[in-house]
């Protein structure tokens, strides 16, 4: 299914003007592209992982971002209490399953999060989505190695099972409830070139879904917006250095009738 761009441009309007507090306990890679990614599309970020802080952040944020890509048994210790805090507190937690099925360790902190934590938004690419799926894969790391189409049975799947929506990025990206399926086309090959983007993806699921109700469409408006972006700054860039330069600029400057004009619906 297609969102009408009408719905897209008012999200990120909404997201401009009440510029939602995301919580992120993200790692170490990619601090810094986060929080300016956040900042440019009109978001508030904060990186916070100390296990002695975690409700006292989740109190004040709009949403929280659980990303395990550097994780270690005292992070997870922070991201389960955050997570229990944000659940208390009503607001919606994103999983980014970074390297999932890369190590048995990623595979079960996931599990563990997605059980006590029942995160409202999965995000991740196709392998570490199906190793979500099917514990049994093994994949290469943190880069995908299949396509986004061939995880979207799974993706259906895994959204039933924890009763959340599952977002495949990619080539085409994939946003699911298990029986709704919205797609974005829109995108550029070099975007997996940069390090982080999928982890920017997530935060913007996040940011999006403080301000519409709607997670599906607040993560599809997300993900078009990632994509528009990317090609935005594809037509500026000479390769994988200036892409990530010019991403910034384009989703800070970035404008209704480009949405309008290069929306692929
Ligand atoms: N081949 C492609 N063509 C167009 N857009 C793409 C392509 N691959 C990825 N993207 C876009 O790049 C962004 C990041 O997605 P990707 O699947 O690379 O995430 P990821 O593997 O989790 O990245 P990371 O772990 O480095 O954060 C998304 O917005 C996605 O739509
Ligand atoms: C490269 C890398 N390794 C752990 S996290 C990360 C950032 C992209 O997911
Ligand atoms: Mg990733």
């Amino acid at each position: 299914m297609k969102l009408n761009k009408e719905n897209i441009i008012k999200n990120l309007q909404l997201v401009q003007e009440q510029s939602p507090l995301v919580h992120n306990i993200t790692n170490y890679v990619v601090m810094n592209n986060t929080a300016n990614a956040l900042l440019a599309v009109g978001a508030s970020p904060v990186m916070a992982h100390a296990i002695e802080e975690m409700e006292a952040m989740v109190a004040i944020a709009g949403t929280l971002v659980i990303n395990i890509g550097t994780l270690d048994a005292q992070w997870v210790e922070g991201m389960l209490a955050a997570g229990k805090a944000a659940n208390k507190k009503g607001i919606p937690i994103i999983l980014d399953p970074v390297g999932a099925g890369a190590t048995p360790f990623r595979t079960k902190t996931c599990w563990e999060i997605i059980e006590t934590c029942n995160p409202t938004i999965i995000r991740g690419n196709s392998s570490e989505i199906m190793a979500l799926v099917n514990e049994g894969i093994q994949t290469k790391g943190v880069d995908s190695t299949m396509a986004s189409d061939d995880a979207v049975t799974g993706a259906k799947e895994l959204a039933k099972k924890t009763n959340s929506i599952v977002v495949i990025s990619g080539a085409t990206d994939y946003i699911t409830d298990g029986t709704t399926t919205y797609t974005i086309e829109n995108g550029h090959p070099l975007m997996p070139k940069v390090t982080g983007l999928g982890c920017t993806a997530s935060a913007l699921c996040g940011a999006f879904s403080v301000i519409e109700n709607n997670t599906l469409e607040a993560c599809t408006s997300a993900m078009a917006i990632m994509g528009i972006a990317g090609e935005l700054a594809a037509e500026k860039a000479t390769g994988p250095g200036t892409l990530q330069l010019h991403f910034l600029d384009a989703l800070y400057s970035i404008t209704a009738k480009e949405v309008s004009d290069l929306y692929k619906a």
